[in-house]
């Protein structure tokens, strides 16, 4: 069956807009991209590459189950490492045959402050929103491009994921050399 609807499980901008410029010169470039308001069914702050991933994989399904296609889930997390605490990005696509492609973004280090207001509980997006006094950073550059002077936004992060699940699913679709 050939796929009629992308589905986004996000209104969220930055993501919606990711998905739109990362299909954009793929095979399913034609096709319309539609939000569906899904569950991410983890935690509102993901603490882990686990969650996050999940959370991705979780949107993409349920998009599906609402009737898109091809589903795409986008999630933004955070993890601990040895050195401290990093923002962290986990997309999925799933198709309607049940198959599901993964791929994650860029980290970088969260500043001790900002990984202090997480250890309190907070999300993300309202330390970056104290931070920046501005309560619409997580749909516009986000932590990663107010961490790198703007030279990458979340958008442009979360592009390249949907570039790379794009990708895979275009390639298993092609027919592969017996080796
Ligand atoms: O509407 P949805 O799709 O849920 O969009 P969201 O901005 O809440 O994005 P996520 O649920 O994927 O992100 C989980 C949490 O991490 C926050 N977050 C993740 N990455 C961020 C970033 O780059 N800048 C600001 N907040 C970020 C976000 O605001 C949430 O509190
Ligand atoms: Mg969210």
């Amino acid at each position: 069956m050939q796929a009629k609807i992308i589905g986004i499980g996000s209104s969220n901008p930055a993501k919606v807009k990711a998905v739109e410029a990362g299909i954009h010169d793929s095979g399913l470039a034609h096709l319309p991209v539609r939000s569906y308001d899904v569950p991410s069914g983890v935690s509102p702050q993901p603490l882990s590459d686990e969650e996050t991933k999940a959370g991705a994989v979780n949107r993409a399904l349920a998009c599906v189950q609402e009737g898109a296609d091809i589903g795409i889930g986008l999630e933004g997390g955070v993890m601990m490492m040895e050195d401290g605490m990093y923002v962290t990005n986990w997309g999925a696509l799933a198709v309607v045959s049940g198959e599901v492609f993964t791929a994650a973004g860029a980290r970088i280090k969260l500043p001790e402050a900002v990984t202090e207001g997480l250890q309190a509980g907070a999300e993300l997006g309202t330390v970056m929103a104290r931070l920046t006094k501005d309560d619409h950073v997580r749909k516009k550059e986000g932590a990663v491009g107010i961490f790198t002077a703007k030279r990458m936004t979340r958008s442009e992060m979360f592009r390249h994921i949907a570039i790379m699940l794009v990708g895979q699913y275009e390639y298993s679709t092609q027919e592969k050399p017996t080796i």
